[in-house]
């Protein structure tokens, strides 16, 4: 794209629809006259009365607890100087759309035309009851250290400028990771700072705190070195003024050193000043928008280079959206009175230790990557990184309580972790609880698929949150190159060609051949059909060589179940399987079945399902409330389905008495009982709604999951197979590494229920 049109598209990104980026939203009723009566006069002197009364309660009964201004003055907004307070409202405005879609904070953006530091701190000062934590922004140096200092000193919320703390704290974390890269010691290193500003002095306080020796850094304003000699700068500045005689420019001070840090202006670092620096240099160019040296220059000139930007368009993005929409949430939680080192060291070593986990498949794709892993192009975790939020505002809350500025305590943390993800609109408590299920007793899981990037990247995943035991099978030298161009991580994992292994052929064949020689298979056959993955990984576990499989992202489901219902067959007493799935909503997890096996099930059949589902659920800790489902309710409609549904429901009540169903009935019904015990209060449902929904035909059950995955109303986790003897699970063609992690957690939980010691009666 040529800059003329990039322009144009920033330029129509914020002019179109609604102009501008953010806009307030209310958060209760307002539909009714009784509902404005409350959100208004009269009813709003009620919570005005009590905030009177007792100031905290202001937390209660506003939005102030999770509100943040953002304010400017406009002085140095980005690399572009002094342009007015008006001209940096779209960057406020823009970092109250990364507070919101970041860390759910909102945002007020306040641009003051405020040039002296008094009219500042004063102007601030007037809107502190509004807000629960203050984020300064772009403010020019030397006034905004003063203006910080004041205001920190004199509110009782937290104050950080963005600039100078956010940017420290997530250079600091890039600074320490490629260190460590490039197998330099922090003590030693030599480090060169360009611009003498808001964000260069922080990051370079912080650098000397994380252990650079204040000797070996030197810092350039505009108008050249910071030496002792100067007369013309302010404390804060010559806390880093040096007197040495050798440097004359940058250049001189590049000569020999590890890192360049730029917080100055777009390229005023050239090629031939990095040639002189240490071997394996490393640049941080963090000018905004345009840095210090471009890119792809900087890797061009130097092979062994670790090279940082404050660009998304780049690898290793050094840009404090990685810090404060975390910061904040962190400290708003525990009510923190200010955000002191003990919180920014945290964040920094949150953030550094993040980016040397496993990278989610979906920020990947965020960037149409492969994978990203933690090396020389990826120092620092993305921005789109969910895990942000619950790594570094649980860092920063745990250092506020610790250190003695939080004004609330978090009594329970893995509470508060769900909270965190359920602002991002992640709920996977229930997903959680049954890896951490998984993680107390991993299991060996056999993937049938294994010459398959998504396979191989969830049998990491699983290895390395320590969920279960991947043995792969396939052809050694495939799944080795997939290994290799993708730098995943799978060193120790077993590897099983299964047509090499001639002895386990045997053995697996004849085992088949003695359950199915009646039943149309020889034992020539039989060993053929062992030469197949399905089958192969199918009989490790019949012989309990391995303890569960995942198969079927490559295949379609009817060719991968066949395999596992010859090999392994159905639990005993058990006359079917069937598929279910856990669909993860905003309203919790609801489960679907049959979504993947029996196509029009009998009312017999239907029982059998409804059995085995409710089983499944429980292995959840969920108390099933079963809705069998129709388009009628309760003999409200005539016809072959609810009459079938109503039969089944005959039958359980029947047989079953102590599982609780009802039927037949209408999902909207199922899922809301109020409506349901207005109409139908004789329910056996209508004190609660279902949590549990059987459909009466494949296709009802698939197109419910599918809908509600589409519209993005549901996470699903599935299709769990029920019914068969040992655990063999079976992903959906395509899935995502996400769905097929899920599936093996589950595949080890299911593994851990069957090979439960089995108790005798005294
Ligand atoms: N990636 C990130 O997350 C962040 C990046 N930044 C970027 O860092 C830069 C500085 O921001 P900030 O500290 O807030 O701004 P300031 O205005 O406070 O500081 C700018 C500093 O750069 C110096 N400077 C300007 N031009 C040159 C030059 N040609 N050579 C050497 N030094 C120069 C100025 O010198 P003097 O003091 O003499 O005027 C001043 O010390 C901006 O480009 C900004 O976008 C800032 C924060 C975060
Ligand atoms: C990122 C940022 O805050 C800046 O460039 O000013
Ligand atoms: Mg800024």
């Amino acid at each position: 794209m040529n800059t003329q049109n990039k322009k144009q598209d920033a330029l129509d990104y914020h002019s179109q629809g609604r102009p501008g980026k953010i806009e307030v939203v209310p958060t209760k009723p307002h539909s009714s006259q009784r509902d404005l009566t409350l959100a208004y006069s009269p009813g709003v002197a009620e919570p005005c009365l009590e905030i009177a009364a007792d100031a905290d309660k202001a937390y209660n009964y506003t939005a102030k607890g999770n509100l943040v201004a953002v304010i400017s003055n406009g002085t140095a907004v980005l690399g572009l100087g002094n342009i007015g307070a008006l001209a940096s409202k779209p960057v406020m405005e823009g970092k109250g759309l990364l507070f919101k879609i970041f860390a759910d904070i909102d945002v007020f953006d306040l641009e003051l035309n405020a040039d002296s530091v008094e009219d500042f701190i004063k102007m601030v000062k007037g809107v502190e009851p509004t807000f629960g934590g203050i984020n300064l922004e772009d403010i020019k140096a030397p006034e905004c250290f003063e203006i910080e200092r004041r205001l920190k000193a004199e509110l009782n919320i937290p104050v950080m400028h963005d600039d100078q703390h956010g940017t420290a704290i997530i250079s600091g974390a890039a600074l320490l990771n490629a260190c460590e890269l490039q197998k330099k010691k922090l003590k030693d290193i030599k480090v060169v700072v360009s611009g003498a500003g808001a964000a260069a002095v922080s990051c370079a306080k912080m650098y000397l705190s994380l252990g650079v020796t204040p000797k070996n850094l030197v810092m350039f304003d505009i108008n050249g070195l910071i030496t002792t000699s100067r007369t013309d700068l302010d404390e804060i500045r010559m806390e880093f003024a040096t007197s040495r005689k050798d440097i004359n420019n940058i250049t001189d001070a590049l000569k020999g050193a590890d890192v360049l840090i730029g917080l100055s202006a777009g390229d005023v670092i050239k090629p031939e000043m990095l040639m002189g620096m240490a071997k394996n240099p490393i640049v941080f160019a963090m000018a905004n928008p345009n840095p210090e040296i471009a890119y792809d220059l900087a890797v061009k000139t130097r092979k062994d280079i670790i090279m940082a930007t404050g660009r998304s368009d780049y690898p290793n993005q050094v840009n404090n959206v990685l810090g404060f929409p975390y910061i904040f949430r962190g400290a708003l939680d525990v009510r923190a009175t200010s955000i002191n080192e003990e919180m920014k060291i945290a964040a920094v070593r949150a953030i550094a230790n993040l980016a040397k986990k496993s990278v989610p498949d979906a920020v990947s794709q965020a960037y149409n990557a492969r994978n990203f892993k933690f090396g020389k192009e990826y120092i620092i975790p993305k921005p789109v990184d969910s895990r942000l939020i619950t790594e570094v505002s649980m860092a920063v809350a745990k250092a506020a309580i610790e250190s003695g500025v939080a004004r609330k305590a978090i009594a329970d943390w893995s509470k508060y972790e769900d909270e965190l993800k359920k602002r991002l609109g992640i709920d996977d408590t229930i997903m959680r609880q049954v890896t951490t299920n998984a993680k107390a007793n991993p299991k060996k899981v056999v993937f049938a698929e294994a010459d398959n990037y998504k396979i191989l990247k969830a049998a990491q995943i699983v290895k390395e949150e320590k969920i279960a035991i991947p043995i792969l099978l396939g052809n050694k030298e495939a799944i080795q190159r997939i290994i290799y161009e993708n730098v995943l991580d799978l060193e120790g994992v077993e590897i099983i060609e299964p047509v090499l292994e001639q002895e386990r052929i045997k053995k697996y064949a004849e085992a088949l051949y003695q359950k199915r020689q009646r039943r149309g298979v020889t034992l020539f056959e039989a060993n053929k059909l062992m030469r197949d993955r399905n089958y192969f990984g199918a009989s490790m576990v019949e012989f309990g060589e391995a303890d569960a499989m995942i198969s079927g992202l490559t295949k379609n489901y009817a060719t991968t179940v066949k395999p596992a219902l010859q090999v392994i067959g159905v639990e005993p007493g058990v006359k079917r399987v069937a598929g279910m799935y856990m669909m993860i909503t905003k309203k919790g997890p609801v489960f679907f079945g049959d979504t993947t096996v029996n196509v029009d099930p009998t009312p017999e059949e239907l029982v059998d399902i409804t059995l085995l589902v409710n089983k499944s659920v429980k292995q959840f800790n969920v108390k099933p409330r079963i809705a069998l489902l129709s388009y009628s309710n309760f003999g409200s409609n005539t016809g072959e389905i609810p009459e079938k549904v109503r039969q089944a429901v005959r039958l359980l009540h029947k047989n079953h008495p102590d599982v609780v169903a009802d039927g037949e009935m209408q999902a909207n019904f199922a899922m809301n009982n109020e409506m349901l015990k207005e109409n139908f209060p004789f329910s056996a449902l209508s004190d609660a709604p279902a949590n549990t929904l059987i459909f009466p035909t494949l296709e009802s059950g698939n197109m419910a999951y599918k809908l509600l995955q589409e519209l993005g109303e549901a996470e699903a986790v599935g299709p769990i197979l029920l019914g068969l003897n040992k655990p063999v699970h079976i992903v959906q063609l395509g899935s995502s590494v996400r769905e097929i992690v899920n599936m093996v957690t589950i595949a080890v939980v299911d593994a851990q229920a069957k090979t439960k010691p089995v108790t005798t009666k005294k």
